[in-house]
């Protein structure tokens, strides 16, 4: 197997896939074995965030389906440790009854939604654990779970959610309404796509795999860690030269803006320094800020020999612009388009549908718009969003986000899971430009290349956030640093001598 085989990353699956695995496992072991090893795993995870259980206070929102059984088994665990657990209950008449049984036998409190402790019990708990819904709910939320919802967001204590923060689709990450804020988010047999995607990403709060024997098919989209992308990242060897590596050229930035051409071809010097080309009018920015790139302000033709190329940012979108475009995507090579030559392509996706290497586009939310498969917007499903465009285009659609997904043609698709809102600044996106770019001409194939770079792009815009407020220079800057960290420390050999 490939090294590339092995780091797939982690999988990520809907709520129907999800159910789908169930079935044979609940057939196949003893009646609320399944519910014992959630409720085992969730008391786990609570124990440790509140680290003294004894006398602390427990509220359990409790739905009326098995997410419900799950937080009321969790709160019997509690109870026996010592907590004071109190339930309440949406629903007194439709609730898990072995597991309201388990609670009030480990001396748990039970009030109805309605009551009047209830706000009490919920904005003065320690830990707030919402068994509202999970995979089974759907539509936003109930007039009654929104409001326990609203007042565990005004609480003081730690709010855990189980399975999947109630209001949030667990498959998409759409919220419709109130939806419970978790900062941790304890999630059973598989990571839910909707804990790590558009709303949801922020409400899950930090997630917690509990394995309760699930076997799932191989999922269609993933998320990268550091070792994963790191296996995508070969490290130059003995035997590469400064061609080996793979060149890139960057057309971006114009006269009048040369400082997106600055920022990209930056980017790619220090994702991968091997050579670097130039094409185009902000030449003399380029030049003067990065004496190692080999600049022209000619055509992409006149650059040189080039194994990827990337286009748009700040190149404005005149007649001159539109055949750089048309003579970049006529190539042979991989091409990613950006920004300026998006808005461009729209008006002639004819450009790309034919092409017979990779091509990635690299919208964000505004540019996917005027692609005629992005008419009506993103909408609340990130994820089927990008497949849409890419299947319709037959190439591959990095959509930009606070998670950002980049999807191909035949459905393949990562979720990004690096990243700060601190990225929120004119030129980041320029910066990812480049860092994709230098990996598409790499080799590796365009899906491969958007997510290691959104994962890169993330890392380096963590790093630089940690000092405060980032530009997209400091970005550049940052990105040695976070090249080096998905790499971890190397093994110390014979005649190391590095620090
Ligand atoms: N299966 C297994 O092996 C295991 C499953 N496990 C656990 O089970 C969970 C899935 O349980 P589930 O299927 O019972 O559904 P669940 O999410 O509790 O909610 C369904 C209830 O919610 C209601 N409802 C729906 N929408 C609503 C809305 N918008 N607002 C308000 N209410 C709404 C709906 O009521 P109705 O529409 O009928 O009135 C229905 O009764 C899963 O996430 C995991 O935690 C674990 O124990 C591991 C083993
Ligand atoms: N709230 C956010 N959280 C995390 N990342 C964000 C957020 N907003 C934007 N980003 C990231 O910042 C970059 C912005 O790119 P883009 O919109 O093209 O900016 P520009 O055109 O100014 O370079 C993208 O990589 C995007 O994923
Ligand atoms: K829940």
């Amino acid at each position: 197997m490939t090294e590339l085989a092995r780091s797939r990353g982690i999988g990520l699956h809907t709520a129907d896939e999800v159910r789908a695995a169930e079935e044979p496992l609940l057939a196949a072991t003893a009646p609320g074995a399944l519910m014992q090893r959630a409720a085992a795993g969730l008391a786990t995870v609570c124990l440790r965030l509140l680290g003294d259980t004894y006398g602390r206070r427990v509220a359990l929102l409790v739905g009326t389906g098995n997410n419900g059984g799950d937080a009321l088994f969790a709160g019997a665990r509690l109870a026996a440790r010592g907590a004071r657990v109190s339930a309440v209950l949406l629903d007194a008449e439709r609730v898990h009854g072995p597991a309201l049984a388990a609670l009030r036998r480990a001396g748990g409190r039970v009030l109805p939604a309605g009551a009047a402790g209830v706000e009490a019990t919920v904005t003065r708990a320690d830990l707030v654990l919402d068994g509202m819904l999970g995979i089974g709910g759907s539509g936003g939320l109930r007039p009654p779970a929104a409001r326990l919802a609203g007042l565990a967001a005004n609480g003081a204590g730690i709010t855990v959610a189980v399975d999947v923060p109630s209001g949030v689709d667990a498959s998409t990450g759409a919220v419709e309404g109130a939806a419970f804020p978790a900062m941790h988010t304890v999630t059973f047999g598989a990571v839910k796509l909707g804990l790590v995607v558009g709303e949801g990403r922020s409400l899950a709060g930090q997630v917690h795999l509990v394995d309760i024997g699930l076997e799932l098919p191989a999922a269609t989209v993933r998320q990268l860690a550091d070792p994963d992308v790191a296996a995508r990242l070969e490290p130059p060897s003995a035997g590469d030269d400064k061609y080996s590596q793979g060149v890139v050229g960057i057309v971006a930035g114009s006269s009048a803006y040369p400082g997106a051409g600055v920022l990209c071809t930056g980017a790619a010097l220090r994702t991968r320094p091997g050579l670097v080309r130039y094409a185009g009018t902000a030449a003399d920015g380029v030049r003067a800020a990065w004496p190692e790139a080999i600049v022209t302000d000619g055509r992409p033709g006149d650059a040189g020999r080039v194994q990827a190329w990337v286009v748009g940012p700040g190149m404005g979108t005149d007649d001159a612009a539109r055949s750089v475009l048309a003579e970049v995507l006529a190539t042979d090579l991989p091409v990613l388009v950006d920004a300026d030559a998006l808005t461009m392509l729209a008006e002639q996706p004819e450009l790309v549908r034919n092409r017979t290497a990779g091509t990635l586009l690299t919208p964000h939310d505004g540019e996917f718009g005027r692609f005629g498969a992005g008419r009506g917007g993103v909408g609340a499903d990130r994820v089927a969003a990008a497949r849409r465009l890419a299947a319709d285009l037959g190439c591959t659609v990095l959509l930009k986000g606070d998670a950002t997904v980049v999807a191909d043609a035949d459905g393949t698709a990562f979720v990004n899971g690096t990243g700060t809102p601190w990225l929120a600044t004119a030129g980041t996106g320029d910066v990812l430009s480049g860092i994709a770019g230098a990996l598409l001409a790499t080799g590796l194939p365009a899906v491969e290349a958007g997510a290691a770079a959104a994962h890169l792009h993330g890392r380096a815009g963590q790093l630089a956030a940690r000092r405060g407020p980032l530009l997209a220079g400091d970005l550049v800057r940052r990105l040695p640093e976070a090249v080096g960290r998905v790499h971890g420390p190397g093994p110390a050999g014979l005649g190391d001598s590095g620090p």
